[in-house]
């Protein structure tokens, strides 16, 4: 018998007709559209390849992790945080309110679906996205689904993948290396030494959680951060740089940061923390680059217990070799180098992303909406609230769509039916 691969790509993969959009993610922006869209009337299908909804939060992030910016600034549209919870809310917090988040607008993502392209089909006007089932329920594990709609909202997040930089000789060395995204509590890191790569909120962090379980943390700074107290005299900086930004122009607001952070933290050079040229705000605006908000781990920097050192030559097998010549003993790594988006990796579309996953338009105006019904929700670069607004905006304009495409298609009906009376 002669196999023709598209014929069997054909029988073999199931088709479904999703009535509104299909959005892909199913974390705090993927919900936040749904919730948006339900309050419309809109039905909408989400795809989400992990087996739970925030798999960011539930799976991908250490046990101590807090929101680090006062909660008012990291709830989603139409539903605050319950009352009773702190200023900065746990993980666990973080995932419960998700939770309720999901139940309360009745929102059932399609979960173990791994999306892994996406095309418009331009002669019949429909976005054509491809899944392979994943996890482990066996039935459903490799079975291809084409879902086929007129809207797509992209919501699959600014960290969708980890980067695992590929530095010299790490592959010879013996101990446990991992990502910081697999990383739960410093317990099993007891009394060992600890190459930390990276010096983000993630590699501080880890350091300190490092240090409060009695492992000895060398945390690499290959260049310049930005450290900013996370309060200052018990206010949320992030929150004062909002308050600031209503009257003050970028750079201005930027330089009374640098000038309450010298006030609180002192000169951090000393330490080996250089700051870079750009100010924080406008750095995180350009580049993407989030500033440190510091909860505790310049102290252990200031009393040895955290080790600064300068970038990484090449690994050994026990021991790593700095770019200043210097030899560190070493027993773990773990990479907190950070993550990236994955659009590009499944989304056949070149105009309104970027080859790095982002879209090409600013904010707030043109980083949203694309063409032929595509849109993108939470690639702002500015956390939840960036991800909050983007979803109000996108359910707005696809609903206005949706509206009117369902009124004419009842039309059409309703002419079919009066027609076919005679
Ligand atoms: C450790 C950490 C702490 C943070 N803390 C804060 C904070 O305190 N305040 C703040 O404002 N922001 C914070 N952020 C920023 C963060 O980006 C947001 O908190 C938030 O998770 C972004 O939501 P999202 O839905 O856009 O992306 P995600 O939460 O990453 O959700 C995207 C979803 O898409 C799914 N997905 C990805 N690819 C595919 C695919 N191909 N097919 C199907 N599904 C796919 C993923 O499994 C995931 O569930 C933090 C980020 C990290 C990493
Ligand atoms: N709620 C909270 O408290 C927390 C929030 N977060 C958020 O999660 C997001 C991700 O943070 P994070 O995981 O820290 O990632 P980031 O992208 O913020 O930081 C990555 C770090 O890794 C460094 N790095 C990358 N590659 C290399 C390399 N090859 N050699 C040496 N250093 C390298 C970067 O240095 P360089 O700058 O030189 O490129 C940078 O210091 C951020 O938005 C952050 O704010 C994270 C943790 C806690
Ligand atoms: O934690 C994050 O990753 C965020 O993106 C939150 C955030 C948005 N804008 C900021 C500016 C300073 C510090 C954190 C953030």
């Amino acid at each position: 018998m002669v196999r023709i691969p598209d014929m069997d790509d054909f029988f073999s993969r199931r088709c479904v007709w999703v009535n509104g959009p299909i959005i892909v993610g199913a974390g705090p922006s993927g919900l936040a559209v749904g919730a948006c869209l339900k309050e419309q009337g809109v039905p909408f299908e989400i795809l989400e390849r992990s087996d739970c909804i925030a798999s960011l939060w539930q799976k991908r992030t250490y046990d101590r992790l807090k929101l680090h910016l006062p909660k008012q600034f990291c709830q989603l549209p139409k539903m605050p945080f319950p009352a009773h919870y702190p200023e900065y809310p746990t993980r666990n917090q973080f995932i419960e309110y998700l939770e309720n988040y999901a139940k309360n607008f009745d929102i059932k993502p399609r979960f173990n679906q791994t999306v892994q392209s996406a095309r418009y089909d331009e002669t019949s006007g429909l976005w054509r996205v491809r899944t392979v089932g994943s996890g482990c329920d066996a039935g459903n594990r490799n079975a291809e689904i084409e879902y086929i709609g007129r809207w797509l909202v992209v919501a699959t997040g600014e960290n969708a993948e980890q980067v695992m930089p590929d530095l010299d000789g790490l592959g010879e060395f013996c101990g446990p290396v991992i990502h910081v995204g697999e990383y739960k509590s410093g317990e099993r890191y007891r009394g060992k030494k600890v190459i930390v790569v990276g010096c983000g909120n993630s590699g501080m962090e880890v350091c300190l959680d490092l240090c409060d379980n009695d492992a000895f943390p060398s945390m690499v700074v290959r260049d310049s951060v930005h450290v900013l107290p996370r309060e200052v005299l018990g206010k949320s900086t992030f929150g004062l740089a909002v308050f600031f930004m209503k009257w003050l122009p970028l750079w201005m607001v930027d330089k009374i940061m640098l000038i309450l952070a010298w006030l609180v933290l002192g000169n951090l050079e000393k330490l080996g923390i250089k700051r870079p040229s750009m100010g924080p705000l406008e750095l995180k605006n350009v580049s993407g680059r989030t500033p440190v908000l510091d909860y505790g781990a310049l102290s252990k920097i200031r009393s040895g217990d955290i080790k600064v050192v300068p970038g990484v030559k090449r690994f050994w097998s026990k021991k790593v070799e700095l770019v200043d010549g210097r030899f560190v003993d070493i027993d773990a790594v773990i990479l907190a180098t950070g993550y990236r988006s994955n659009v590009p990796q499944w989304l056949q579309e070149t105009d309104f992303f970027t080859k790095d996953g982002f879209p090409k338009g600013g904010f707030p105006n043109n980083n949203w909406k694309g063409k032929s019904g595509l849109y993108a929700v939470g690639f702002t670069r500015r956390g939840l609230s960036g991800a909050s607004s983007d979803a109000v905006k996108v359910s707005q304009d696809i609903a206005k769509g949706w509206k009117e495409e369902t009124k004419q298609t009842r039309i059409g009906a309703c002419h079919r039916r009066c027609f076919s009376q005679f």
